[in-house]
């Protein structure tokens, strides 16, 4: 990584010499390699994840389902499924379940899948689990999964505040059963209860009270994959009531999954193409899923420019031009940092609704985009729910990322078309990008790749 001589932890983001014309391959998908390592830990055989993605937030899974007492092994992948190679170079975790046991220490870093998905599994282990992390991880809600797992049956210390460091005492097997919960701090909540579900003795019935639900996509991922692996779930698009999800008690298959790429993380890359009006082929796109960066083909399209869906992947076309947009990304909320970077550069105004949740993110993300866009000379204001763009031409300056690997990439994103953008701690990008600044040198000089890489 090539740092500022003035300070070491400022990284100069390259600005582009002309329109980029690459084909990135993007690493495995943060929340699929997550809910693929507990659904397999909690399984009654032993199964596989083809390139999982290897980032802070997926070792840190792997490491607390490792510390309960789950097999994970690291090995070369050989199903003809992954003779691709592919991100991760062909990379396999074998995932052998085992009993769950107590006392262990889970560290949650600053992971939401971890602090969120990992308490219902807790709560089936034999002894006391210690939850602790990151500064900011105790600031993220969980208050909810602490009452749920209460309510279906679980002992939990938290100390009255509805928030980590806590310690769920677990009993063995929990009991399960109907819950309501408010989850409309995060989706995570619910993807949490459902998941575990299938080995409590009861199942669950959940039922979200209260204010919108975000980020519906990731909820139908958490379904999709339970059915994969055999589970029976009950769900309100499925003629159910509204925002009540069933799941029923039974056995979970091993399974053999191969983790399509993170489309949240293409995001910087095919914001590049639309940034320099050129071109990003990312492979492996798949034809169907339920990862929220699907909305991108949308979203870009719609800011200025063209994708087609081919044999090769999804390749993206910049125009040249940058439109402002308006719209709900409540469904999507994850992408609101880097939406926001290309609605700075357009040629008319952008609003950005429906994601006030996003200010328990990593950081308050609408306080920071707002301030560090304000700061290189950007025209952004705070609303209830989101954030009002007005673009106007950008000077160069420090962009701070307050541990946000998203606001990270989103300075990047800027610093194409912006010179002087200096990204303070790029490093953070390891959340779910550990290799975020070398993809990012090797899409703007393709050529280069293989001296640079030797
Ligand atoms: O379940 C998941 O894998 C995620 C759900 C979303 O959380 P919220 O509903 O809290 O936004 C998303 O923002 C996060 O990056 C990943
Ligand atoms: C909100 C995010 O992460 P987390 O899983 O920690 O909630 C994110 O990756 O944008």
């Amino acid at each position: 990584m090539t740092e500022s001589p003035a300070h070491p932890a400022l990284w100069p983001a390259p600005l582009a010499s002309g329109a980029v014309d690459a084909t990135v391959t993007v690493p495995g998908s943060k929340s699929v390699t997550n809910r693929g390592l507990v659904l397999a830990a909690l399984s009654s055989e032993p199964g596989w994840l083809r390139r999982p993605l290897r980032s802070r937030d997926t070792l840190l899974m792997a490491e607390a389902l490792r510390t309960l007492g789950v097999g994970i092994e690291e090995t070369a992948s050989s199903s003809s499924a992954d003779s691709a190679g592919g991100p991760g170079g062909g990379e396999a975790w074998r995932v052998i379940p085992a009993g769950l046991h107590g006392p262990a220490t889970v560290d949650v870093g600053n992971a939401g899948t971890v602090m969120r998905f990992l308490p219902p599994v807790a709560a089936l282990a034999d002894g006391p689990i210690r939850f602790d992390g990151d500064p900011r991880s105790y600031e993220r809600p969980l208050g909810g999964v602490i009452e749920a797992l209460r309510t279906l049956g679980a002992r939990i210390d938290d100390d009255n505040r509805g928030a980590l460091p806590m310690t769920v005492f677990g009993g063995g097997a929990l009991e399960g059963g109907p819950v309501e919960i408010d989850a409309s701090s995060s989706s995570q909540f619910v993807s949490a209860l459902l998941l575990s579900a299938p080995r409590f003795n009861q199942g669950v019935e959940v039922r979200h009270v209260g204010a919108a639900l975000p980020s519906m996509p990731h909820i139908r991922m958490t379904v999709d994959m339970l059915r994969s692996v055999g589970a029976q779930v009950d769900t309100p698009e499925a003629g159910g009531e509204p925002n009540v999800w069933r799941v029923t008690p039974g056995a979970l298959l091993g399974r053999d999954l191969v983790v399509e790429p993170d489309l949240s993380n293409a995001q910087p890359f095919l914001a590049a193409a639309l940034v320099t009006g050129g071109r990003v082929t990312i492979p492996d796109w798949p034809a169907h899923t339920t990862q929220p960066g699907d909305a991108l083909r949308e979203i870009f399209t719609t800011m200025g420019g063209s994708c087609e869906l081919t044999e090769q992947g999804l390749t993206f076309t910049g125009s040249g031009r940058i439109h402002g947009i308006d719209v709900d990304l409540s469904e999507v909320g994850e992408l609101t940092p880097g939406i926001a970077a290309v609605a700075a550069l357009a040629d008319s105004p952008s609003t950005l609704r429906g994601v006030a949740h996003l200010r328990l993110h990593e950081t308050d993300r609408l306080a920071a985009l707002t301030k560090e866009l304000g700061e290189l000379g950007g025209d952004v204001t705070e609303t209830a729910d989101g954030l009002h763009i007005r673009p106007r031409p950008l000077h160069g300056g420090i962009f701070h990322t307050y541990e946000d690997h998203r606001l990270a990439t989103a300075a990047a994103v800027i610093g194409l078309a912006v010179e002087g953008v200096e990204v303070e701690n790029v490093a953070t990008t390891a959340k779910t990008l550990p290799d975020f600044p070398a993809m990012w040198t090797d899409m703007l000089d393709p050529a280069a790749v293989p001296a640079r890489r030797a």
